[in-house]
């Protein structure tokens, strides 16, 4: 059927058929691939160019490495496989044959590229090293998919620097996140939370994570937005990515690696959506305005076409992206539908009384206000979309800061929990502590843990989100809300994907 068929707040279903019915996503008979259909895949592109423009100020050129690895190099560096080796999907035939040694498909690229990087850096004039690569990544993700959100197969970009100083490498850590938030507000208008994951959560080749967390207001749950890491030297130790420092002396290089994926389409889809289907920010929908002719028996079918096809021009020339949907087996009540499912920013209808009167009727898709306005005022229409980007974000800020909630006791804590918000709290920063809330708060969680096919999908307890950039200072005495130690930072709680 035509119409979406659940209200948002049955939300996973919403979102099945969402994705759908905007003609984002069409189904594979690979459990966990799914294909970007073009309303999808130029969303991507819009990421792309954004992000590519950004890191190139930062003096990052882009490369492209082998997909495939050896057992041999994928291990070099112990701990950071170990807890994910589960994942890593190999290929071990080719045709009849088999290969004499299976070789991995990349699921991020460290040990691939590190091997490389110890040939081309070998004194400090050949640092910093800073290369970038857009490609798709394979992880064979046990928990039940979800389209941009949990795939077997998805598309990043992944970028690693080598610096000769810590100094050097933790300010790239920070720019880089920077730049992730910007692509998050500016582009995708979904708020995000700049902070750093702790010890349990970190990536553990790393020596720190650097995170931008969001929060999808329909259940409450934390989702990691993208990640930037300082990897200190614990990867050139492991690859010899040495270089002779100014004093003659061997030196480790200092190292970072970031990626952003397409599960920010997902981030997106969630926040912005409403019970009509997508709704998408202007700055990355394929089409900005959608012009639809209202055929009437007064009005002459040659002329409104020609009128249509003149204020498409007249678009075209402000550089907007413009769509005339002239279709005749459709009526201008099904386009309607459609476009709005399909989430375009504004619609233009244009029937006699629009034709009489030289002007167009418009539809805002965000907040569904309705309007008249001028053929000559069309050049309104860029300052018009700038301005629904803008609410648009600010409407998911507050959205997303009604989610976060502080809690200086366990009760209010699981209170908290149990109505779906996120929580802030004074924090000992001790693991077992941490691991004693994760396994507290599920057992205490009145949304149990979902499971499908015996495996956890999402579940009930909270863990710890990050530790937000921009937090107040504890003094001696304010104690963790937990343990009751003396507390050394704050740290945002909840359930996540
Ligand atoms: O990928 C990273 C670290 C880093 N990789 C480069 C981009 C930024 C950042 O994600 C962490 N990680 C996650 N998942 C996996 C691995 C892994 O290293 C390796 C094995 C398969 C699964
Ligand atoms: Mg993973």
């Amino acid at each position: 059927t035509l119409a979406i068929t659940v209200k948002k707040s049955d939300f996973s279903e919403w979102y099945q058929q969402v994705i759908r019915k905007a003609e984002l996503i069409e189904y594979y008979d690979v459990s966990g691939c799914y294909i970007l259909r073009p309303w999808a895949y130029f969303i991507w592109e819009q990421i792309q160019r954004l992000l590519d423009d950004l890191i190139r100020t930062e003096d990052v050129e882009n490369t492209y490495f082998p997909m495939f690895l050896s057992a041999k190099h994928l291990n070099t560096e112990k701990d950071h496989v170990e807890g994910f080796k589960a994942e890593v999907a190999w290929v071990t035939k080719y045709g009849q044959s088999d290969l004499n040694e299976p070789l991995a498909i990349r699921p991020t690229s460290e040990t691939i590229m590190y091997p490389a990087f110890a040939k081309w850096v070998q004194s400090h004039r050949d640092l910093p090293l800073k290369v970038n690569q857009w490609t798709n990544i394979v992880r064979w993700e046990f928990k039940f998919p979800t389209p941009f959100i949990r795939t077997r197969e998805f598309l990043w970009q992944e970028g690693h620097t080598a610096h000769s100083t810590r100094e050097e490498a933790v300010k790239q850590v920070y720019t880089i996140l920077d730049f992730y938030e910007q692509v998050y507000g500016e582009l995708l208008a979904v708020p995000v939370i700049k902070g750093i994951k702790t010890e349990s959560e970190k990536f553990a080749g790393g020596d720190f994570t650097t995170t931008v967390e969001t929060i999808i207001p329909q259940n409450g749950r934390g989702l990691q937005g993208a990640t930037s890491h300082h990897l200190g030297q614990n990867f050139s130790k492991m690859f010899e990515i040495n270089f002779e420092d100014d004093k003659r002396q061997k030196a480790f290089a200092w190292q970072t690696s970031w990626g952003f994926t397409t599960r920010s389409i997902g981030a997106m889809i969630m926040f912005h959506g409403d019970d009509n289907g997508l709704v998408l920010p202007p700055r990355i929908a394929k089409y900005q305005i959608i012009i639809i002719p209202i055929i009437h028996k007064d009005l002459d079918e040659k002329q409104l076409n020609e009128r249509c096809e003149q204020i498409r021009q007249i678009l075209i020339k402000q550089k907007l992206r413009v769509h005339f949907d002239n279709r005749d087996n459709y009526s201008p009540g099904w386009k309607f539908n459609k476009w709005e499912q399909k989430g375009v920013p504004i619609r233009l209808e244009i029937g006699p009384g629009e034709f009489k009167n030289n002007e167009v009727r418009v539809v805002q898709r965000f907040d569904n206000k309705k309007y008249q306005i001028k053929i000559e005022e069309l050049n309104q229409l860029n300052q018009i979309l700038d301005n629904i980007h803008y609410a648009m974000l600010e409407k998911a800020r507050n959205e997303l800061n009604q989610r976060i909630k502080q809690a200086d006791d366990w009760k209010e804590f699981m209170t908290q929990l149990n109505q779906r918000n996120t929580i802030l709290t004074k924090w000992c920063q001790r693991e077992e502590c941490e691991q004693q809330v994760k396994k507290q708060s599920g057992i205490e969680s009145k949304e149990k843990d979902s499971e499908i096919g015996g495996q956890i999908q999402l579940t009930g307890s909270a863990k710890t989100l990050c530790m937000p950039l921009k937090q107040d200072e504890i003094k001696e005495g304010e104690k963790c809300f937990h343990c009751g130690q003396q507390a050394k930072r704050y740290v945002l709680w909840g359930r996540s994907y």
